[in-house]
């Protein structure tokens, strides 16, 4: 099948891999011509893990364009462009929007519209409308609504081994899942088929749920705090109810990223515009939004004279695996921490700090330079380098004795035998 993606981001990228390690023939093209360069040059701009390895091994059936026209003798396309939040948090569509445009023209035999950005209820009908009123006559396309779940640094074995395929259709639509399921053939995933907005409205609501759960355990580890209770037993007791089930119960500064904010805040906004309140989307943002300040007291408690110490802050990322800084709790615990005045030592593995920090804030080339004279660590992402530390040693290179696990994911005792002193959120 020849496929053709438009957005080389996170999704776009890896998706356009997956799909030519499946046996497609895939371009992907995208207005940053920059971008495209470095592709063409063997350079991924982003980090996920194996992602340049399966672009690689895939090469003879990958190309990278900057021309939508290229890009239009394919059948198939995947819109994968970004979908950000206006500050209002309604959904930003104008790069939706502007691809519609650039293909209204472009369009002169049968094509299948397939999106996968995130985009609010009403978005896919709307795209098809847009076309129709640009002159594009309805033989000669279909759209279809085919949202993606993958997580970042996991994106690669998500795809290839999707929970599901939820597949949105036009009524009367009866071309397009015979493409996707050809697209698919590979992959061993139920299918959910529903309408265009059906498709729209899981996405936002798988979304919403999994920050929902995040906020549930950070407001409970509160709770856990003031009764000397760990929470991570109580994850693991709850998380044992099937209908409860384990994951996305890891407490810790909150979620973030380039698409729970976004979503969860788009969501709040579509139910607003039909005049539903929405209560409990409120509540999840509240919770998580306040997250922060729950770390820096308990920091604040520790240190007396914060603004005179320095602190080694371990992790610039939103999570571990990814060189990903959108929306980053660490990064927010970061701005939050050095309006203290305090000297920050920020490192990460693969992330880089935004420029807009203040001057007390460096970024190390290494955890030791981080580490080194620090009077306290707080772990702000869950790298597994992070939880292997040798604490003897860092204890040898600080200043001080505090390590503030803002993560949840250290072993306390382990930091304690060394004469450290631990501090967690619900950790008994
Ligand atoms: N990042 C993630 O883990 C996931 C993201 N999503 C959704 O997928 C969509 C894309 O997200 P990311 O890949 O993270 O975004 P991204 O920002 O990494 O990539 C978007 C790409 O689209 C390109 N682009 C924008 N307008 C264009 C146009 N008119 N023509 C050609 N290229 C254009 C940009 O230059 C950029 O390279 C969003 O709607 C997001 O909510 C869904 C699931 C997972
Ligand atoms: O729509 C999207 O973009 C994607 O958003 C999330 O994926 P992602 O943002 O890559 O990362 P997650 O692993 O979900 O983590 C999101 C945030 O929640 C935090 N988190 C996650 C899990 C947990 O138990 N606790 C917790 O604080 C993470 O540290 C991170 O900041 C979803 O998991 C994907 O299914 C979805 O496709």
């Amino acid at each position: 099948m020849n496929i053709c993606i438009i957005g080389a981001g996170y999704v776009g990228l890896t998706t356009a891999a997956v799909l030519a390690e499946l046996g497609h023939e895939v371009c992907c093209v995208d207005q940053n011509k920059q971008k495209i360069e470095q592709l063409n040059n063997k350079h991924i701009p982003i980090y996920e893990p194996g992602l340049q390895e399966l672009i690689h091994q895939n090469e003879q059936r990958l190309t990278f364009t900057d021309s939508f026209d290229e890009a239009m003798k394919n059948s198939v396309i995947i819109i994968c462009v970004g979908t950000p939040s206006w500050a209002d948090g309604s959904t930003d569509l104008r790069y939706i929007q502007s691809v519609i445009d650039d293909l209204s023209s472009r369009i002169d035999s049968y094509k299948t519209i397939i999106t996968k950005s995130t985009v609010p209820p009403g978005t896919n009908e709307w795209m098809y409308t847009r076309l129709l009123e640009k002159g594009v006559p309805t033989h000669l396309f279909d759209i279809v609504a085919n949202p993606e779940f993958l997580r970042e640094g996991s994106a690669i074995s998500d795809m290839l081994h999707a929970d599901k395929i939820v597949v949105g259709l036009r009524h009367g639509d009866n071309r397009s899942l015979p493409v996707i399921q050809a697209m698919y053939s590979n992959i061993d995933a139920p299918y959910i088929v529903t309408s265009l907005n059906g498709a729209e409205m899981i996405k936002y609501a798988s979304n919403a749920f999994l920050a929902m759960k995040i906020s549930f355990i950070n407001e409970i580890a509160r709770i856990c705090d003031a009764f000397g209770v760990n929470v991570n037993d109580v994850a693991k007791g709850i998380g044992c109810d099937p209908r409860i089930g384990s994951h996305f119960l890891q407490a810790g500064l909150g979620y973030g990223g380039s698409c729970f904010p976004k979503d969860v805040k788009s969501l709040e906004r579509t139910a607003r515009s039909r005049h539903i309140e929405p209560h409990l989307l409120q509540a999840v943002q509240l919770v998580n939004d306040s997250q922060i300040d729950v770390y820096i007291h308990k920091l604040q408690r520790a240190l007396d004279d914060l603004p005179q110490r320095t602190v080694a802050v371990l992790g610039i990322a939103f999570k571990p695996n990814t060189d990903d800084t959108r929306d980053s709790p660490a990064e927010r615990f970061i701005r939050q921490l050095s309006q203290t005045g305090c000297l920050i030592h920020a490192y990460d593995p693969k992330a880089t700090l935004s420029n807009d920090h203040r001057p007390n804030v460096v970024q190390t080339k290494t955890i030791h330079e981080a580490i080194d004279g620090a009077d306290a660590i707080v772990v702000a992402t869950d790298w597994t380098e992070f939880q292997q530390l040798d604490w003897a040693e860092v204890k040898k290179q600080m200043n001080g004795t505090f390590v503030l696990d803002a993560r949840n994911c250290l072993k306390r005792k382990e930091i304690e035998q060394c004469g450290l002193h631990y501090i967690g959120v619900g950790s008994g």
